[in-house]
């Protein structure tokens, strides 16, 4: 499994974007989530939106979603073709009648249904979305009455979404055979709505090793070398994990 991030910074980030990833998978390319940035980011690498197999998505904040109206639009009016969107049964009805139906209801298009090949996931219940890229979405706590969904993916490798520090189901993703595990970060202390270095610091050298770090603010570069054993994710760069 390739994966190569079309962003790597938080909400309000303008050097590194959105965290949004390409994960590329025997030939098909699934996209996890798609922010404001993501379109640009796309460009950037010389890709459009139907390089796009599927997109799956996390939860409802602009910097995981913003980007998915232009995304529906190229594939309708540019590209002609339906893609997969893969989302967590609970929030299907908030992402069209709370976000996306503002700008994508028009005569003749009601539904994200006229967009998109809408699939949905349940908590806890693995799906293979396409051959080889197994999604187990787990609710994990970001913002108080906000369903968001981070993926352990493989069995393998554990993507956060945004979350609050969760040493328990760290410990216990470890436990299943997690080998890698990308975790949104917020670099100062104290967190709000996500894990702060300082919160993963207190993690055992051990688990560490395991844990890259993303969704990160423009002040990056300030904490290189107080990270412990984690590593920090670089935007575009191309990782294989196995
Ligand atoms: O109760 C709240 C709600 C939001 N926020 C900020 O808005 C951002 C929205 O995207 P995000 O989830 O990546 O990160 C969030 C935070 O930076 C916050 O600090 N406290
Ligand atoms: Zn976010
Ligand atoms: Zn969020």
């Amino acid at each position: 499994m390739n994966l190569q991030m079309l962003g790597t910074g938080n909400a309000f980030a303008k050097k590194y974007f959105n965290t949004n990833a390409l994960f590329y998978v025997e030939g098909r390319t699934v996209m996890l989530d798609c922010g404001i940035t993501a379109p640009l980011s796309l460009y950037q690498l010389n890709k459009s939106f139907n390089d796009i197999d599927a997109l799956l998505i996390s939860h409802i904040h602009a910097d995981h979603i913003g980007g998915i109206e232009e995304f529906a639009f190229q594939m309708k009016f540019v590209h002609k073709r339906k893609p997969l969107l893969y989302v967590p049964a609970v929030l299907v009805e908030r992402l069209w009648e709370f976000s996306l139906k503002g700008g994508l209801l028009q005569d003749e298009f009601y539904s994200l249904d006229d967009y998109f090949e809408v699939k949905l996931l349940h908590e806890g219940a693995a799906a293979e979305i396409v051959p080889g890229f197994k999604v187990e979405p787990i609710l994990t706590k970001h913002i108080p009455n906000k369903p968001s969904f981070s993926y352990f993916i493989n069995e393998s490798f554990f993507y956060s979404a945004d979350m609050l520090f969760d040493r328990a189901l760290l410990e216990s993703l470890i436990e299943r055979g997690c080998r890698v595990i990308f975790h949104d970060c917020q670099l100062s202390s104290p967190a709000a709505v996500h894990a702060s270095i300082d919160d993963l610091l207190t993690l055992p050298e051990a688990i560490q090793e395991h844990v890259w770090l993303m969704h990160y603010d423009d002040s990056k570069d300030e904490y290189a070398g107080q990270t412990g054993r984690m590593r920090f994710v670089d935007q575009h760069r191309m990782y294989n994990f196995e």
